[in-house]
C-alpha cells in the first residue's frame, strides 16, 4: 500500500494571504545581476564543487558540466524565481454563464526540494468556480510550472498557486491538491521509493465540505483516452 504523508495546509497554516510565509524567500538584490552575470558566476561554483570531489574538469564528458549545470539552474529548474517570467493568464468573461466547478486535474509537476536541491515530481489539481472571469485552462498548467520552478517546499508551492489563481480570477474559490514524490526521500536519506506527499489548499466555496468532496471525487476519474 502506497505509504502517504498528509500535510493538509488548510489546517495547519496559516491562512493569511498577505503572510511572508507564502513568499520564496528572497534577498532584496536578487535581480541586480543579469541572467549572463549569473550563469556565468555559477559556472565557477560548480566547476569549484567539482574540483574540490576530485573530478578531472579536462575529462571530455565532464569539461561541460559546470556550464551546463548553470544554465539549467537559470534558465530551466530555477527559472521562475524571475517574475519576468510569470506566465500572462489571459481571461475572459464567463459568456458561456458556467456556474459550476472547474477541474484541470493530473497536471505534470516538476520541481526542485529546497533543502537538498533535488527533484519533487508529481501531479497537481487545481479547481475554480468562476465568478464572472474564466481563464485559459492551459494557463494553469503554466501558472503550476512557474512557481514549480524554484526551490521550493510542497506546502508554499500549493499555496503560492491558488493565491496567484485567485488574483488572475478575481475569487477566492480556488483549490489546490499536489500528491508529490520527493527524491530526498525516495532515493536517499529514508530511502523511501513508496512514500508521496500529499497538500492541499482550498479557498472561499471550497471551504465547505460538500464542495471540497465534489472536487476530490473529479480528481480521482481514471481519465484514459
Ligand atoms: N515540510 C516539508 N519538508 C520537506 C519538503 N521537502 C523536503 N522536506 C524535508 O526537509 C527535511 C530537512 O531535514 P534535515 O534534517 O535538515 O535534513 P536531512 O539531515 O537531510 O534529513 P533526512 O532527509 O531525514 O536525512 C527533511 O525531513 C525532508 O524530508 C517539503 O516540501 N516540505
Ligand atoms: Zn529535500
Amino acid at each position: 500500500m502506497k505509504n502517504t504523508e498528509i500535510l493538509n495546509t488548510q489546517d495547519e497554516m496559516d491562512h493569511d494571504h498577505n503572510s511572508a510565509s507564502q513568499e520564496t524567500p528572497l534577498r532584496p538584490d536578487a535581480f541586480e545581476l543579469s541572467d549572463i552575470e549569473k550563469i556565468a558566476l555559477i559556472k565557477e561554483d560548480v566547476n569549484h564543487i567539482m574540483q574540490t570531489l576530485g573530478l578531472d574538469l579536462e575529462d571530455d564528458s565532464l569539461k561541460g558540466t559546470p556550464n551546463r549545470v548553470a544554465k539549467m539552474f537559470v534558465n530551466e529548474i530555477f527559472g521562475g524565481l524571475h517574475p519576468d517570467r510569470k506566465p500572462k493568464a489571459s481571461t475572459f468573461d464567463n459568456k458561456y454563464k458556467y456556474n459550476e466547478m472547474l477541474v484541470e486535474k493530473n497536471i505534470t509537476l516538476y520541481s526542485t526540494c529546497e533543502h537538498h536541491f533535488l527533484p519533487i515530481v508529481g501531479k497537481a489539481h487545481i479547481a475554480y468556480i468562476s465568478k464572472g472571469t474564466v481563464v485559459g485552462l492551459s494557463k494553469m498548467n503554466r501558472i503550476v510550472d512557474y512557481y514549480a520552478k524554484r526551490p521550493q517546499v510542497q506546502e508554499r508551492l500549493t499555496m503560492q498557486i491558488v493565491k496567484e489563481l485567485q488574483e488572475v480570477l478575481g475569487t477566492e474559490d480556488v483549490a489546490c491538491v499536489i500528491d508529490a514524490k520527493h527524491l530526498c526521500v525516495n532515493s536517499r536519506g529514508i530511502r523511501d521509493i513508496d512514500s508521496s506527499t500529499v497538500t492541499s489548499e482550498f479557498g472561499g466555496a471550497f471551504k465547505d465540505a460538500n464542495t471540497r468532496r465534489e472536487f476530490l471525487e473529479y480528481i480521482k476519474f481514471d481519465t484514459q483516452f
